[in-house]
């Protein structure tokens, strides 16, 4: 039997109710279509079938969802770090937003036709959850991650979500932008917990999405001067198209991360208070943490190999604090206000769109880096 129990939703495809279609088959519109990856490294689309909301539950039309980073290395290389393992069939998506189809018993706040952003990790909000009663709730234990195996994602047609985990986005945002809440959401939760403060001079390693992100938070934060880096030209005019006062640096492979943070210091014509690191590649946290001040502090968003070797005197004598983000808290609303608000704009960093039907050639696009896609986004 198919559970549709929001808090269990690791059907498996033994169960007669999902097919992987096959290669050409065109699904009719109303069909549930989904991109599942699986061990084996491969990427498909699945029907199955639309599910009705129980009590608490909102049915939810997903009308835009942007591939992560994260999506496409579970399809590549079928784990991130020890925890997180593909093992059978797994939805892809979890940076969606969608509008309100059918609501379930008991739930008030929404009605059809109302336009959400999905939170994209619903915790177990019980009592009883130190860190669920506490507000850090990313560290809830038993949190379903949309699309982080064993869970499902939400790239797909109907979505079924508790109703107090969808964020009403306003009539000036569409739903492209409803969906950017989600990469918003990592790098405002960094913003937050490195406590940046106006007029800091920052620097941001690597220009991907989340670089991107986290260089729109930190302008907004009020963060001058900013230094960005990237071992792509490509990545780094684009960072400058988006934020035109940021300073770039190439990083060139071989050179040592002494010399990347002396010319880094150089372009920030001084040395850095914070560094927000968004590549998770050792040489780039070595670079963050010798191109910032004394009392200074490496934030480390990104995330790479199990072990890492640290500078651990350089950090020691220079007083470096070294901190880490996982996932987000509470970042949804200040992501729709900043966006709603006019003060960050995502929208340039949708590089690609594609319909739900053409799902597996947007993951091929977000996977080949010649393609010079920043943000691949799929629309219904
Ligand atoms: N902490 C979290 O909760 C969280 C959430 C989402 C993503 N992430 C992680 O954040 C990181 C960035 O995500 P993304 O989607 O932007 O990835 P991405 O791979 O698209 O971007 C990373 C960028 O870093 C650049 N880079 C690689 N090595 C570099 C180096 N030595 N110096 C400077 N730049 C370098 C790459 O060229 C690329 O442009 C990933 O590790 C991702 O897994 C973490
Ligand atoms: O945007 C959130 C991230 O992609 C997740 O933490 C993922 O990488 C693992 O669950
Ligand atoms: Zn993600
Ligand atoms: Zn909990």
């Amino acid at each position: 039997m198919v559970n549709f129990q929001l808090y269990d939703p690791r059907q498996v495809l033994d169960d007669p109710a999902f097919r992987i279609l096959a290669e050409g088959e065109k699904p009719g519109p109303e069909a549930n279509i989904a991109a599942f990856y699986n061990p084996n490294h491969e990427i498909h689309l699945v029907e199955k079938p639309r599910p009705k909301p129980g009590p608490g539950q909102v049915l939810l039309h997903v009308r835009a969802t942007g591939i992560c980073g994260s999506d496409v290395h579970f399809w590549k290389h079928g784990r991130i770090g020890d925890s997180m393992v593909v093992t059978d069939e797994c939805g892809s998506g979890h940076e969606s937003a969608g509008e309100v189809v059918e609501v379930g018993e008991g739930v008030s706040q929404w009605k059809p036709g109302d336009r959400v952003a999905i939170e994209a990790g619903v915790p177990c909000s019980q009592a009883s959850c130190d860190y669920c009663r506490t507000g850090r709730y990313n560290a809830c234990p038993d949190v379903v991650f949309f699309s982080t195996p064993p869970f499902h994602g939400t790239l797909t047609r109907w979505h079924l979500h508790p109703a107090q985990w969808l964020h009403r986005i306003p009539d000036n945002m569409t739903y492209e932008e409803g969906s950017l809440c989600e990469p918003l959401a990592v790098a405002l939760a960094g913003i937050e917990r490195a406590g940046l403060r106006l007029g800091d001079p920052v620097l941001v390693c690597g220009a991907g999405p989340i670089g991107l992100v986290s260089l729109l938070s930190a302008r907004a934060a009020g963060a001058e001067p900013i230094v960005i880096t990237d071992l792509f030209q490509s990545r780094l005019d684009f960072a400058k198209k988006l934020v035109p006062g940021v300073r770039t640096v190439l990083i060139e492979r071989g050179t040592t991360p002494q010399r990347q943070a002396s010319q880094i210091k150089e372009a920030a014509e001084g040395p850095l208070t914070l560094a927000l690191e968004c590549t998770g590649v050792e040489s780039s946290v070595h670079t963050a943490a010798y191109s910032v001040k004394f009392g200074g502090k490496v934030f480390i968003i990104g995330v790479g190999k199990n072990e890492q070797v640290f500078p651990f005197m350089h950090l020691s004598a220079n007083e470096i604090d070294v901190s880490f983000q996982y996932r987000y808290a509470n970042q949804y609303p200040k992501a729709i206000r900043l966006i709603s608000g006019g003060l960050i704009d995502v929208k340039p960093l949708v590089t690609h769109r594609f319909k739900l039907e053409d799902a597996i050639s947007a993951f091929h696009v977000a996977a080949d880096p010649s393609q010079g896609a920043i943000k691949v986004q799929i629309h219904d």
